[in-house]
This record gives C-alpha cells, structure tokens and sequence, in this order.
C-alpha cells in the first residue's frame, strides 16, 4: 500500500480551512529566511502559499545570508513581541555563521510552531506535548489516517536529529511503541532495521534502505529529501526495490513532505487558539 501524504494533507487542509472560519480566528504566521537557498526558498513560498489557502495570515523576513546570530535574534525578538503574530517559524538549515542553536532557543515557545525549542521538545518528551515538529507529527498523522496501529509495534527510527529522529522517536514512544534509535555510530544497522515493523529513515543518503533492511510487511516512512544521479528528488529508500516488500510505504515525492506542511498550519492555529485561552 502506497501512503499517499499528499491526498492526507490536502484533506487535513481542507478540513482545517473549515475549522478557522467557524472559529473566528485570524492567525498569523511569521516565516525567517536568511539566505537565498533555493530549496529553502521554495519551502517558505509552500508555506506561505498553504497559509493563504486556509486562511492564516503570513509575513516573511528575509535577511541576507551574511546576517549575524544578533541581527537574527534582534527578528526573533522583534516577532516574539509583536501581539499580531501567532506563530514564528526560522527556516533551517541556517547559514553556517549563524548559531542555530541560540536562534531556536530565542523563540518563544507559545510560538514556536515548529516545535524544536528544548520546552516544547521537554513537553513532548514528558508526555505532554504542545506544539510538536512538523515533519514527525506529520507522520503520526498519515499513521493514523491510514490506521496504521502502533500500540506494542517495535519502531527503528534512523537517524537522530532534533527536528525529525529525536522527537519521532518521543511521538512514537507516547503512542505506545517499542522504539529503538540507530544513528551513525549503531552497531548492526542492517539487522536493527530489518526487525522493524515500522521503520522511519531520516538519514539523508539517496536510495541508501534496501529490501534487505526492511521485513516484510513492514510500514516504511521515509523522510528523505536527496536527488539521484540524474539530480531527480528521491527519498532514502529505493523505493521500487522495496515497495513490493513493505507493508506500506510513502513515496519520495508525495509522502512526508506535504505534511510537514499542513502540520505547520495545524499547529499555528493550535498557537491562535491557545491564545484566546
Ligand atoms: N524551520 C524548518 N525548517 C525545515 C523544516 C521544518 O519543518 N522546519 N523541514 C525541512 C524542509 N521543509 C520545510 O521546511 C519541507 C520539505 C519538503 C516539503 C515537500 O512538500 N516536499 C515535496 C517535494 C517538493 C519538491 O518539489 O521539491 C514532497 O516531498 O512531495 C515541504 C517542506 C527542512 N527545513
């Protein structure tokens, strides 16, 4: 079975598009570009575009890749004031000048709509989350619409960075599976993989699972964004070796990715509503 993340989010869309105009809202999202990367460009127009659609509010800050960690924060600080604004949103990576870490942490967490600030990641890793990252969340939610079960079903998560593998992991444990972590450094990678019923790649290698990591009939989520030799967008699993392996599986494009998105939308009016608490 094909895990169709587009078809997910163009629903979860337009069901959310419905839920602000019966609430009355208008929540605003504010997005921080530094830098011309192309591909983070496109994510920041995605996001704006999605905004427009559902009815969210959006304005963009754009500062030049050469800008300082304090002109960045100086913007972070400015939004976190700013009474209009419901959700703040740094687009990653940052340049390289940039303290990555300073800027997350100089969010303030009612608006941290991407989730990645150590008190949302805390909440999240205690049970109780608020805001939770996009990408992750994402995946839990095309699990559910596909009624994926989870409950008492080993999870290997690989990789473990702070906006996929660590809190994939978390989403997964509170929804009650046996999580394992592997990273570079994992013993045995191959064989920690193949015991998974549900196996979510973020490693960041084209092509790199094979039908050999993977057991049959398991759910394959693959979170990669990387291009091929002939610079065409793949995911880490070769998806046509595998997919006739897998239980279920998401393709590369078409799967996580959307829902990265809607999931942001989701969480920005989850900000404007607890606002209004
Ligand atoms: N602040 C953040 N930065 C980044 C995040 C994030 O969640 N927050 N995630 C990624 C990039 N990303 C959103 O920012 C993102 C990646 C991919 C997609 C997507 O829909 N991809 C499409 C294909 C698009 C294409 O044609 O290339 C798909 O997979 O179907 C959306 C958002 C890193 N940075």
């Amino acid at each position: 079975m094909i895990l169709d993340g587009k078809a997910v989010s163009e629903k979860r869309l337009e069901l959310l598009k419905e839920r602000i105009d019966e609430s009355g809202l208008y929540p605003r999202l504010a997005t921080v570009i530094v830098g011309e990367d192309p591909a983070s460009q496109m994510y920041v127009r995605m996001k704006h575009r999605a905004c427009e659609r559902v009815g969210i509010g959006s304005v963009g800050i754009e500062l030049p890749a050469d800008a300082s960690t304090e002109r960045v924060l100086e913007a972070v600080a400015r939004l976190n004031n700013d009474p209009d604004i419901n959700g703040i949103l740094v687009q990653l990576p940052l340049p390289s000048g940039v303290d990555t870490t300073r800027v997350i942490d100089a969010v303030a967490p009612d608006k941290d709509v991407d989730g990645f600030h150590p008190y949302n990641l805390g909440r999240l890793l205690a049970g109780t989350p608020v805001f939770a990252p996009c990408t992750p969340q994402g995946i839990m939610t095309i699990l559910e619409e596909y009624k994926i079960p989870t409950e008492g079903q080993r999870a290997v998560v690989v990789g473990r960075s702070i906006d996929v593998g660590r809190p994939m992991a978390a989403l997964l444990l509170n929804a009650d599976a046996t999580v394992t972590i592997c990273h570079s450094k994992t013993k045995n990678l191959e064989a920690e993989m193949r015991d998974a019923d549900i196996l979510v790649s973020a490693i960041g290698r084209a092509k790199f699972v094979g039908p050999e990591m993977v057991k049959e009939g398991a759910t394959v989520i693959d979170v990669g964004i990387n291009y091929d030799d002939q610079g065409k967008l793949c995911g880490d699993v070769d998806f046509e070796a595998v997919k006739d392996r897998a239980g279920a599986i998401t393709p590369v494009p078409g799967g996580v990715g959307p829902m990265t998105i809607a999931t942001l939308m989701e969480n920005t009016f989850r900000a404007a509503k607890l606002r209004t608490c």
